[in-house]
């Protein structure tokens, strides 16, 4: 039978709608209009509730079997794809980006959930270790000693602006932090209500399909004081979040200042430096220059990968490449950007830039016809400029780059080596860089998740081998990733059991259950 899904404005508590007060409505970027209706926003006492049924749910949840959370997880995908034509409406009237965008970021967030079903369902996420007991070694004989990877309990997902689906009610955090076993408390991003209930809904309903507690999933709406609430919370055990580098860190320190501190996973802020190498222009500086623009002005700017600084080294053919580029960006017209709050961030973050004695503009897009939108824009600075002001390599939030021009390869790294923590580095190359670009890899190491050749970093695949994190602050912690299989890792800690009795022991760690399961022999890796 077919679902359907409306959007009431309420607050998903466990099974519940009935909280907070209706108070704030989502507005419409693209024409600065109100939306209906009025949401609710969760008060305190809202907050403990939900984390109370998360706490309540913890025991049960975590005791599914890998088939029954990998079939909550595909109930939950195919609830979403079940909403159908009106998530994509509300989330184009709420966020301004296009359909097109918006379908595509609907497949990546079924996607995503589905992976993380096959991945519970592979069961190497337990990390289960055996060491049998040596009864008869000397000095002292060795204890049986078996390992699980248990998940850490009740997870608050704060939902980000600038992917309303994938990193958003349902997005990444939430997917690894359900396929971990962790009840996931949401505190949805006010810039887009409708499309987070729509979706909150469909995890609802997957929820009591699946025949689980109530308090596996809620949804809170609220600004920063729900947020706030949500992290000091003693029955939350971990934070994942996605947005801006104070966000980030203010909510690292109320979790850090908790009686029981917490860790916080948070995606922040990233510029994503791009290393033009000398072949690789002469051989295509056009249409580098126009790949270059395109990732630069996708959705507005508004990617945490956004490539928003460059490096060259002077020659004829990095002014080929100006040219290409900024001959992509003259007259392309601006879109929306996700809310006036970031908006007016963007134009404060470009009009210090515009009026920065070291750095000049090269090229900007059309002017902009409606509200909440400004032109892209393109600058260049020297080398030694750049590494005189640190200002100079923060993030501008949107469709804005500054090109480093460089005298030689020893003075881009040397500029590398001063970079703070990225998400990615790109490298531009050909086969005759490869020598120098060498020399580049191994600080890039130090300080990006990811390293790409010859592509854009706007776009991240979702997979096993993908790191989207990095050292800060580009993310609170560079041991894990935000998005990929493996980050299901951070919503995880490991148990040993020493000597315990078979009938005491997780089904999975005694004898039979362990065959049956990828897992470590006295050090040797066992049926995977
Ligand atoms: N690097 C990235 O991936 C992104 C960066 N941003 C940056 O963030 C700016 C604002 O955009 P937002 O998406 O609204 O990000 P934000 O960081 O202001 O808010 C994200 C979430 O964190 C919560 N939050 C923020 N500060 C808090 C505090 N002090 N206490 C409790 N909760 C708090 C908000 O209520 C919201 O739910 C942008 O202009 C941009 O600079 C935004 C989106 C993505
Ligand atoms: O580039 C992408 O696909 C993801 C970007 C991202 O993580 C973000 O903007 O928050």
């Amino acid at each position: 039978m077919t679902q359907s899904f409306e959007i009431r404005g309420d607050l998903l508590i466990g099974s519940d709608s009935t909280g907070g007060n209706r108070t704030v409505r989502a507005i419409n970027p693209a024409t600065g209009a109100n939306l209906e209706p009025a949401f609710a926003v969760a008060s305190e006492s809202d907050v403990a509730k939900a984390c109370e049924l998360a706490a309540q749910a913890f025991d049960v949840y975590r005791a599914t079997s890998p088939e029954q959370r990998a079939a909550f997880l595909e109930k939950i995908a195919d609830n979403i794809m079940e909403i159908g034509d009106i998530l994509i409406e509300r989330a184009t009237e709420e966020t301004g980006l296009p359909v097109a965008r918006l379908q595509g970021e609907r497949a990546r967030t079924v996607g995503q959930l589905r992976l993380f079903a096959q991945v519970v369902r592979a069961g190497e996420w337990l990390d289960l270790r055996v060491d049998p007991a040596l009864p008869e070694r000397k000095p002292l004989p060795r204890p049986d000693l078996r390992l699980r990877q248990i998940p850490l309990g009740p997870v608050a997902v704060f939902g980000a602006s600038n992917f309303p689906l994938a990193f958003s009610v349902a997005g990444g955090d939430t997917a690894s932090a359900l396929a971990a076993g962790c009840p996931v408390v949401v505190k949805g991003h006010l810039a887009h209500p409708g499309t987070g209930e729509l979706v909150g809904r469909a995890i609802r309903a997957a929820v009591a399909q699946c025949g689980l507690p109530e308090g596996t999933f809620s949804l809170l709406t609220g600004a920063n004081e729900t947020g706030a609430a949500l992290v000091r919370d003693p029955r939350i055990k971990a934070v994942g979040f996605t947005g801006s580098r104070g966000g980030g860190l203010a909510l690292g320190a109320i979790a850090a200042a908790r009686p029981e501190p917490i860790p916080v996973y948070a995606e922040m802020s990233s510029v994503n430096p791009v290393f033009l190498f000398p072949a690789a222009l002469a051989a295509r500086a056009e249409a580098i220059g126009t790949g270059f623009i395109d990732s630069l002005t996708l959705g507005a700017g508004q990617f945490c990968t956004n490539p928003g600084l460059l490096f060259a080294i002077e020659s004829p053919d990095l002014d080929r490449f100006l040219q290409a580029a900024s001959d992509a960006l003259t007259g392309r017209a601006p879109a929306p950007m996700l809310t006036p709050g970031i908006h007016a961030a963007f134009d404060k973050g470009v009009a210090a830039l515009v009026e920065h004695d070291a750095v000049k503009t090269v090229a900007h897009g059309a002017p902009a016809e409606g509200v909440n939108r400004s032109p892209g824009i393109f600058f260049e600075t020297e080398a030694a400029e750049f590494l005189a002001d640190e200002r100079l390599g923060h993030e501008v939030f949107g469709a804005a780059s500054l090109l480093v021009r460089c005298k030689d390869v020893d003075q881009m790294i040397a500029v590398a080596e001063k970079l703070e923590g990225q998400l990615t580095a790109t490298l531009q190359i050909e086969a005759e860089d490869y020598a120098t670009a060498a020399k580049l890899v191994p600080v890039l190491e130090r300080k990006a998740g990811r390293i790409l050749a010859n592509g854009w970093p706007t776009g991240v695949e979702v997979s096993h081998a993908m790191v989207h994190g990095g050292p800060f602050p580009a993310t609170s912690d560079s041991r894990t990733t935000s998005v990929g299989t493996l980050a299901i890792r951070r919503f995880l800690r490991p148990v040993s059991y020493q000597d315990l009795p078979e009938g005491l022991l997780p089904a999975e760690l005694r004898n039979e259950g362990v065959r049956a399961l990828p897992h470590l022999l006295d050090g040797v890796r066992k049926g995977s």
